[in-house]
């Protein structure tokens, strides 16, 4: 894999070159809330635009039908990048039609555009690897080289992520080799114990670790949305929580594999529930109820572990000598469920084990809950990312960049 070093030395002043970051921050309306990731690929933005590139900046946001959608605008992410590189930032209204082609035409050498949102284009995500090439087609025009710099999505077999680089001379950013330089020692020295624990709301994305997991973690601790698919396994009652029905058997085999393999998987004995999921624009206080895991009522969700959980995953936590962790434990959006993710993310801090967060929500919900990001070994801008890079999957954004 070429490094974005070697791509500078051979030089890049006066260069198109298409940037593809992971700009999927989480927004209220306009406001970004939290920054991670353009903090995150501003080194490589940075190294090319003094060296003189005309750097394209690109990247999804959210997950749009394939057609504009002013709900999922990267205007507000390109604006932030601006600020926090202290120079203008020209935004394209488009992807690669008119806006695009003249925001492009228009940069001087050391100047940044970012163009809009890639997902508005069906094309990019499109399964048809020849309705995808031609939507690469269309990007290759808009540069002369491709850097990889989206971590985030290097998981997804999509347009922009795998079919440019092959257009177009390529190299990975700076991010993509920081983060997989830390995600390797976790699949290939890892100190034990080593604890896992998974949350978050991604449920069918994020199952399929657990079964490579089982041969490598010692512990795996289940929160969020993911643990009541697995209650539900288990023969209990889980109300109208996130539940992943079709994954029942798999899960079910998942326990009995742990067993078998001394594996200790540790799910919620406890949960905070409610008839009603929050309002997380207002915050409006709501009403819940803590509930032992096999006492859900059937007209509620479980919206965060519980107090005895979060005592027990502290606890299966304090001894680790390397954790991973992926998906908020609840709803830390809303203070009420917050709770739970702020108190692994404590017991992290606490461990004197090697701590990497991964995930787009869970970063943002370490940096909101005011966590210092130093207190951790790493924070990753991948949440699927990093763990498909743990089951030992084939990463069709790194593939990509290989020579
Ligand atoms: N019990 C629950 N019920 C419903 N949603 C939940 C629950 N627990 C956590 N969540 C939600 O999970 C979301 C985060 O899940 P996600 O799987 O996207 O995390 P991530 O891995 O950090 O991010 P990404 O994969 O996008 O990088 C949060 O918005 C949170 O509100
Ligand atoms: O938030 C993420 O995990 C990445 O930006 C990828 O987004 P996606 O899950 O919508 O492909």
């Amino acid at each position: 894999m070429k490094t974005i070093d070697e791509l500078l030395a051979e030089g890049v002043a006066g260069k198109r070159v298409f940037v593809r970051a992971d700009l999927n921050v989480p927004l209220d309306g306009t406001t970004i809330t939290d920054d991670g990731r353009i903090r995150a690929v501003l080194p490589t933005v940075k190294a090319l635009a003094d060296a003189g590139a005309r750097v394209v900046v690109a990247s999804h946001l959210g997950r749009p039908k394939g057609a504009p959608d002013p709900a999922f605008t990267l205007a507000p992410a390109a604006t932030r990048l601006g600020e926090l590189l202290g120079t203008d930032v020209a935004f394209a209204t488009d992807t690669v039609g008119d806006s695009a082609r003249t925001t492009v035409d228009g940069l001087a050498d050391g100047g940044v555009a970012v163009i809009e949102n890639l997902r508005f284009n069906a094309g990019e995500t499109a399964k048809d690897d020849a309705e995808r090439g031609a939507f690469a087609d269309q990007l290759a025009a808009l540069a002369d080289v491709y850097v990889g710099d989206g971590f985030g999505a290097v998981h997804r077999k999509h347009a922009s992520v795998y079919d440019l680089p092959a257009r177009l001379p390529h190299a990975a950013g700076y991010l993509i080799a920081t983060e997989v330089g830390v995600l390797k020692k976790l699949t290939e020295d890892v100190k034990r114990p080593y604890v896992v624990v998974l949350g978050g709301a991604k449920v069918s994305d994020k199952l399929a670790v657990i079964d490579e997991l089982l041969g490598k973690a010692d512990r795996l601790l289940i929160g969020g949305g993911m643990a009541y698919t697995f209650l539900k396994a288990k023969g209990y009652e889980v109300g109208i929580s996130l539940l992943q029905e079709d994954q029942i058997p798999v899960v079910t085999e998942y326990m009995e594999r742990a067993e078998k393999n001394g594996v200790e998987l540790v799910l919620p004995v406890d949960v905070l529930a409610s008839t009603e999921f929050p309002d997380l624009k207002t915050k409006a206080p709501a009403e819940y109820t803590t509930v032992d895991a096999d006492k859900i009522p059937s007209d509620q969700e479980g919206l965060d572990v519980g107090p005895k959980t979060r005592e027990l995953y502290a606890s299966k936590i304090a001894d680790a000598r390397t954790v991973f962790w992926n998906g908020p434990l609840g709803v830390f959006e809303h203070p009420e469920y917050a709770g739970g993710t702020r108190e692994i993310a404590q017991a992290l801090v606490d461990s004197k084990a090697f701590t990497v967060v991964g995930g787009g929500d869970s970063a943002a919900a370490v940096r909101t809950l005011g966590f210092d990001e130093n207190a951790f070994g790493h924070i990753s801008t991948g949440g699927g990312a990093s763990l498909e890079y743990l089951e030992g999957k084939t990463l069709p954004g790194l593939a990509a960049l290989e020579d």
